[in-house]
């Protein structure tokens, strides 16, 4: 059932649409069946039974909520983020803000140990909390990337996962907190967030993920929204059994415009405090992404034109969040924008 009410945000239409759920459990051919249908259909799902190991889950969030709850002048020894380490407000480069502070990381196991010196009294557990919940998230977007591959008939079901697996991946991880804006009578507070007023705010402004793919949980706080175009914005519920998973630009790219790059984007609760952690795969610097020839057909010819991701990289940090990046790269842009 679709049902329609008001925004806290804006004039945009906020809808009420089940988001596909899939079980892995059932793992096999139906479910590749259903995971093409809800990435072609949404760009984005949930996914259930997923066997992430629910220590590695909590060791994660016990020292992501430690690092978010210190005091300002302690996190701050961990940024500015640049993009790597503590960021408060700051979104990328280029002036996008948001009611957010985060910490982002490079996957590479050495950076993250570095990282962790900056961030923690005990630098080892933390890095190996880390450390733990990207192979856990890794291994479960390999699954289902080869899902996908399979789902699409491409022969090769490796053929997007071996990019996230590569020694020389670029993936990172991020770790997100949305205060809950301070209420009127607040004022003693000495933290950065002073909003003085209540609702839902934006946390993150509405963007797509560059990368190939995002695997997303959060605690029990809402926030989460995602585009279905034309402005109408649906709410995800929270669930922290599931996680979400979300298609990227790279994604898109490579099956050839049948996935879709799903814009989405994160707004305060009111009167709790949000804490998502997000994986994004990405493949190493000089990968070349194109499709698999499978999803290139007289019918459907090549929608962009072969690039690395070194290319889209320095593209997406120089524009501004909500930017879209991969109209840029289409093999015939003028063809196009005659359309
Ligand atoms: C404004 C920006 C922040 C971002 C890089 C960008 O120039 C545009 C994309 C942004 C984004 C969105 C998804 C991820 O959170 C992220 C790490 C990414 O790869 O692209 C962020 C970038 C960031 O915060 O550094
Ligand atoms: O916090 C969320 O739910 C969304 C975060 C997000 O989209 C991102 O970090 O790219
Ligand atoms: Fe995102």
């Amino acid at each position: 059932m679709v049902v329609a009410s008001p925004n806290p945000i804006g004039s945009e239409k906020l809808i009420a649409v089940e988001v596909p759920i899939i079980d892995l459990a059932a793992r096999g051919p139906k479910v590749a069946e259903l995971i093409v249908k809800a990435s072609q259909e949404y760009g984005f799902f949930k996914v259930i039974n997923h066997g992430v190991p629910e220590d590695v889950i909590r060791k994660m969030e016990e020292e992501s909520f430690n690092f978010f709850g210190k005091p300002d002048s302690e996190k701050k020894k961990a940024g500015p983020a640049q993009p790597f380490g503590y960021g408060c407000k700051n979104i990328g480069f280029n002036g996008d803000m948001g009611e957010v502070e985060y910490l982002l990381f490079n996957t590479n196991p050495h950076c993250i140990s570095q990282r962790s010196e900056t961030i923690s009294n005990d630098p080892t557990k933390f890095s190996s909390a880390v450390s733990g919940y990207i192979q856990a998230v890794t291994d479960l977007a390999c699954e289902i990337l080869d899902l996908m591959a399979e789902g699409l008939w491409v022969q090769n079901t490796s053929v997007f996962s071996s990019l996230i697996t590569h020694l020389d991946s670029d993936s990172v991880f991020r770790l997100n907190h949305y205060p809950p804006p301070l209420k009127d009578r607040d004022t003693s507070s000495s933290s950065s967030f002073q909003i003085h007023h209540q609702g839902n705010n934006i946390g993150f402004g509405e963007h797509s993920d560059p990368q190939i793919l995002t695997i997303l949980r959060s605690n029990d706080v809402g926030g989460l929204q995602i585009c279905l175009g034309d402005g109408v914005w649906v709410p995800v519920p929270p669930d922290p059994t599931s996680f979400c998973v979300n298609v990227g630009d790279l994604l898109q790219a490579m099956t050839n415009g049948r996935f879709v790059s799903v814009r989405h984007r994160a707004l305060t609760n009111s009167d709790k405090p949000r804490m998502s952690m997000a994986f994004f795969g990405a493949p190493p610097l000089h990968a070349l992404i194109t499709s698999p020839p499978e999803v290139v057909t007289p019918e459907r010819p090549s929608l962009y034109r072969p690039f690395t991701w070194a290319e889209y990289k320095e593209i997406t940090y120089s524009l501004r969040l909500g930017d879209s990046r991969l109209n840029l790269f289409k093999a015939c842009p003028d063809k196009e924008a005659q359309e």
